[in-house]
């Protein structure tokens, strides 16, 4: 199922949220809408759910309006940070519940209901939590039945909306690479909230980087890594140095795109060491220039030939590697 998103505007009183927005989903993608917090991206998942309406524009699936649509003819699944299961449930039945909702004549058996919530719960690796209740679990695995969960209707569409915000750095992580797979499996078109940029990068198949309401890039996660078409997708999607080459302009480089020296060469600039931070294969350096007040930050692997006996405080050699222009 294909989404269609057209000239969509949405105000909350005098404040634009979401500002002319075009955006073409395609059948069986994993879209990441990605920003910082307030720039319209839970409002154009919740105008695509059917949950909130657009002042104007139009939104299609697969071709056909559903602009006038209610949320339950969209059938679309949800996963929310913070959408929490049926408490008084075992994760059978909760799981279950969409399907035992369903009108009388559209409604499975119990044998097929619960052949389906097994297969489900195969899918996200849990079944042997059946019948547990959501208190007895884990808030990772409390996330995966509320995919299950969102599943088992058979959507056309999945909307997830920061389903993992809730968890620690780790468990983040593995669910994320967890669901890129599932999705491998699965080919569900679903839409992703994150501000994570790291998340979306490893899960989506293209990122919608969004700011103030606005569209600034859609790409492969590679395409807005490596071609950023602002300032602001270049900052957002990762760590980033600021060299004033005077004070009007500057010259943009990432950590990693940093050469370093522990004697003067040509083409090198000097600079005090103000921090050498392990963080497991690579080191980062934080590095003082004369010229501006603003760090520059360097990574190297953990046993580069300029740290060998380093301390603070020190003067090292730099030199950009790969620069990126200032864009705006
Ligand atoms: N019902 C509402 N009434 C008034 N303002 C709203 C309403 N819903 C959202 N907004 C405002 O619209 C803007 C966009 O909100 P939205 O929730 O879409 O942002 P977001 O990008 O998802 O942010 P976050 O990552 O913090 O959830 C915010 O400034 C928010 O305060």
């Amino acid at each position: 199922m294909s989404i269609q998103i057209s000239k969509v505007n949405k105000h909350f009183g005098a404040f634009q949220a979401l500002n002319n927005i075009d955006l073409n989903i395609q059948s069986g993608e994993l879209v990441a809408l990605l920003g910082p917090s307030g720039c319209g991206k839970t409002t154009l998942l919740r105008i695509i759910a059917g949950l909130e309406t657009p002042d104007t524009g139009r939104i299609a699936f697969h071709g056909e309006d559903v602009s006038n649509r209610e949320v339950r003819e969209r059938n679309v699944g949800f996963v929310f940070q913070h959408y929490a299961l049926f408490r008084h449930m075992t994760v059978f039945n909760n799981v279950a519940f969409g399907l035992r909702m369903k009108p009388k004549n559209e409604r499975p058996s119990e044998k097929i209901i619960a052949e389906k919530v097994h297969d489900l719960l195969n899918l996200v690796q849990l079944d042997w939590l059946a019948d547990r209740y959501p208190e007895q679990l884990s808030g990772g695995q409390r996330q995966r039945i509320a995919l299950a969960r969102a599943l088992a209707v058979e959507p056309k569409v999945l909307l997830l909306d920061e389903p993992f915000g809730a968890l620690d750095a780790k468990v983040r992580k593995e669910l994320r690479r967890w669901l890129a797979r599932l999705h491998e499996e699965v080919h569900l078109t679903s839409v992703f909230v994150t501000h994570d940029q790291e998340e979306a990068m490893e899960v989506a198949d293209r990122i919608v980087v969004m700011n103030k309401g606005v569209i600034e890039q859609i790409g492969a996660p590679a395409e807005v890594y490596e071609n950023p078409a602002s300032d602001f997708v270049y900052h957002f999607l990762g760590d980033s140095n600021r060299l004033y080459l005077d004070p009007e302009n500057h010259i943009l480089f990432r950590p990693h795109e940093v050469a370093l020296t522990r004697q003067a060469e040509a083409d090198y600039q000097a600079a005090e060491v103000r921090d050498i931070r392990p963080l497991g294969a690579i080191t980062r350096i934080t590095l003082k220039v004369n010229s501006q007040d603003e760090p520059i930050e360097a990574e190297v692997i953990k046993d580069h030939a300029s740290l060998n006996g380093l301390t603070r405080g020190q003067i090292l050699y730099f030199k950009p590697k790969a620069v990126t222009t200032a864009h705006q």
